[in-house]
């Protein structure tokens, strides 16, 4: 049976993650996993690690690793029979560690953005709460100004996505994206895009997963339990 297709996204805030993760799921059919998702739906369903997690996110925290690993691990154990591609996780090594010793990762996706271009885009980003859906208002702006084009409801922009905040969250990122970068690197998985357009970026994209992917969506390799 043909092998299951296991991909991370990683970026700074602002890098296209979450625009470049929908269109590979759209493009090869994979599931697309967000932690900022699963995060907020375990708030939203008060499970003990949404409750937990709750507590950091109002204090504008990250939330910390034994919590986020609660969260997602037993997710991926699920998932034994899809291809699936995680956008946010793992955020620092012990996370990266804690997915290693779960899951085989295919192929990690690094972009490289210039500090200008997500400053400038952040500014214009606006965001449905609820869905976690992403507008941009040059790029990709909601058909009804302020407003989220499914349900009507109005959008948001995060404080943390303002310039000021920017320049400590992007420190934040080089910080704790280094070891992993140079983990996934060692493992000879890492392939990393630069530029300042999406649209630029995505044809590269595009054609190395058409080269990983083709006949790879039906397997029921699993994942390991965690320990
Ligand atoms: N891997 C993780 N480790 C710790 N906390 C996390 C992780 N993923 C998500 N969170 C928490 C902290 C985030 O502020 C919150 C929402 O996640 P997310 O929607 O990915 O954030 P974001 O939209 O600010 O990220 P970005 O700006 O990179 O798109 O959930
Ligand atoms: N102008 C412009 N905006 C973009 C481009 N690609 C993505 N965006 C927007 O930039 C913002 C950040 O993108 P997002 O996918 O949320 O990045 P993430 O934080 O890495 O998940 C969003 O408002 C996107 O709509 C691009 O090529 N040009």
């Amino acid at each position: 049976m043909a092998k299951l297709f296991r991909a991370v996204i990683m970026g700074p805030p602002g890098s296209g993650k979450g625009t470049i993760s929908e269109r590979i799921a759209q493009r090869f059919g994979l599931t697309r996993l967000s932690s900022g998702d699963f995060v907020r739906e375990n708030i939203a369903a008060n499970t003990d690690a949404g409750v937990l997690a709750k507590t950091y996110i109002e204090r504008g925290l990250l939330v910390p690793d034994h919590v986020m690993t609660r969260l997602l691990l037993p997710r991926l154990e699920e998932m034994t029979r899809h291809s699936w591609l995680m956008d946010g996780f793992p955020h620092t090594l012990a996370q990266a560690k804690a997915l290693n010793s779960t899951c085989d990762l295919d192929l990690v996706i690094s972009l490289n953005i210039p500090y200008e271009t997500l400053k400038e885009r952040l500014s214009e980003r606006w965001i449905h709460p609820a869905s976690g859906r992403v507008y941009n208002m040059g790029f990709n702006p909601p058909h009804v100004q302020g407003r989220d084009d499914i349900s009507g409801e109005p959008l948001i922009q995060h404080d943390d996505d303002k310039p000021e905040a920017l320049v400590a969250r992007l420190r934040h990122y080089k910080d704790v994206a280094k070891p992993i970068i140079d983990l996934y690197k060692s493992k000879g998985i890492l392939h990393t895009f630069s530029g300042t357009e999406t649209d630029r970026i995505w044809p590269y994209i595009n054609s190395l997963l058409s080269t990983k992917i083709p006949g790879t969506l039906q397997a029921d390799t699993q994942c390991i339990p965690m320990p």
